[in-house]
């Protein structure tokens, strides 16, 4: 098949296309959900600080709004593209199909670097981004959240724009809030908390205990620094952890609460140390469990062959191609793939928009059991299709995350 399914688009639209038709759908269905409904391409000029005018591409993508309003986060990042956008945004689909919630899936994205922008450049694009995608979203028509490289005070400075525009204070246009701007309780761990109780059902079926359970992490942004953290709090051994610039790795297991301590908002930690190894060497490290949580295509068939992780639990959006998904699958490793392990993030946020329309807020308690009870429905869910089905837990989890749509399209007419 070769890895043209680098292209994550494409290999998006064979596995939906997959999981339509096993599901009895034909050629219209297929048609309609392989592109998202909408997108928008925007230009923003920014003032920077220096004088200078720099204009930056934007996109906002809506895939299939027939469930419900689209959701999904923005990325700031300097390889963004139309393409990476679109499947961003099916996957959000899949990802509320998966934990039943009332959304379609939405995505956008900024080509910049954030990590070269000062503060004050950073709120004007974030505020232009607004200015410009304002008339395609609002609280019942699309909500962004956080995703690479954005943030609460990003998503503050965005609701407040966009409540400017609008004229009244509409905290339900964007998720991932400040506390104080009404944020939910639990939004800022979600990712990692809902992949921890992934690892917990994986390491379960596998019959491995969590005590010393060696765990690799690729990424220690958002996802991968707090998964850190909590696996170390449960007792596992973080062995190898990496971001942008290199890795770490000690095979009795790393001292997490100081890499947590030394890291920079971007999830920067490994410049800080002379003995690093590569990104290469630390997705091949034997392990129990690997959780990539950095970004797309990072286990290909070049290197599948190669993993020696018995789980592999991905935190990032689509880590894994399409190939290495065969070849991991084979090897008899157990995958749990992103649109099920990463739903985290997305369940809690929509938790902040219920408590947002409500106007009463929950304790993190209630938060964190309501999560669990939701991954623990979707796992098994896709697991009973994998099972039953016999086919690969990625397929498992499109044909679970698309059934709910196909069904709203078909409910409303539309084809
Ligand atoms: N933040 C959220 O709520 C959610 C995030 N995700 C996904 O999780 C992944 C990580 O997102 P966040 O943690 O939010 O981003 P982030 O921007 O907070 O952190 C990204 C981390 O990945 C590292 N990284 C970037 N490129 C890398 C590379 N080539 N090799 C190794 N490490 C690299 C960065 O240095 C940083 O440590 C993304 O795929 C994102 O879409 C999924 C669901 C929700
Ligand atoms: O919290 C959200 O609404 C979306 C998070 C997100 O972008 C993702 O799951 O990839």
């Amino acid at each position: 098949m070769g890895d043209m399914m680098n292209d994550v688009l494409q290999a998006t639209q064979i596995v939906i296309e997959q999981a339509l038709r096993r599901l009895g759908y034909g050629d219209d269905m297929v048609d309609l959900l392989k592109e998202p409904m909408r997108l928008l391409t925007v230009r923003i000029p920014v003032r920077m600080d220096d004088g200078t005018t720099k204009v930056f591409t934007g996109y906002r993508a809506q895939h299939n709004d027939a469930v419900g309003p689209t959701k999904g986060g923005v990325r700031f990042h300097p390889g963004v593209t139309e393409k990476e956008v679109k499947a961003l945004s099916i996957w959000m689909s899949l990802k509320c199909g998966i934990a039943d919630l009332p959304y379609g899936g939405g995505k956008g994205g900024i080509i910049c670097d954030p990590r070269k922008m000062s503060f004050r450049e950073l709120e004007r694009l974030s505020r232009g981004y607004v200015r410009a995608i304002s008339q395609l979203v609002g609280p019942t028509k699309d909500i962004p959240a956080p995703d690479v490289m954005t943030n609460s005070q990003i998503m503050a400075w965005m609701m407040d724009e966009y409540s400017r525009i609008r004229e009244f204070d509409s905290p339900g246009f964007i998720t991932g809030k400040p506390i104080v701007l009404g944020g939910s309780k639990g939004r800022e761990t979600a990712t990692a908390r809902g992949v921890v109780i992934m690892i917990h059902e994986a390491l379960r079926l596998k019959g491995i205990d969590i005590n010393g359970a060696r765990i690799v992490i690729q990424g220690f942004g958002n996802a991968g620094s707090y998964l850190a953290k909590f696996m170390h709090e449960a007792g596992a051994r973080v062995i190898g952890i990496s971001d942008v610039n290199g890795a770490l790795y000690n095979e009795e297991g790393l001292d997490i609460p100081y890499l947590l301590d030394r890291r920079d908002s971007f999830g920067n930690v490994t410049n800080l140390f002379p003995n690093t190894i590569g990104n290469e060497q630390l997705l091949e490290l034997e392990c129990d469990v690997l959780v990539p949580a950095a970004i797309e295509n990072q286990i290909t068939e070049e290197n599948a062959d190669r993993i020696r992780a018995s789980i592999i639990v991905e935190a990032a959006n689509g880590p894994t191609t399409l190939e290495a998904t065969r070849i991991i699958t084979d090897r008899g490793v157990l995958l749990i793939p992103d649109v099920l392990a990463s739903a985290g993030g997305v369940i809690v946020s929509y938790f902040e928009w219920v408590q947002n329309n409500q106007g009463y807020y929950w304790d993190e308690k209630e938060i964190d059991e309501k999560l669990r009870l939701m991954m623990i429905r979707g796992f098994e869910n896709v697991y009973d299709i994998h099972l039953t089905r016999k086919i690969d837990m990625r397929l498992a989890a499109y044909m679970a995350g698309v059934r709910k749509m196909a069904e709203a399209v078909r409910f409303r007419g539309w084809v």
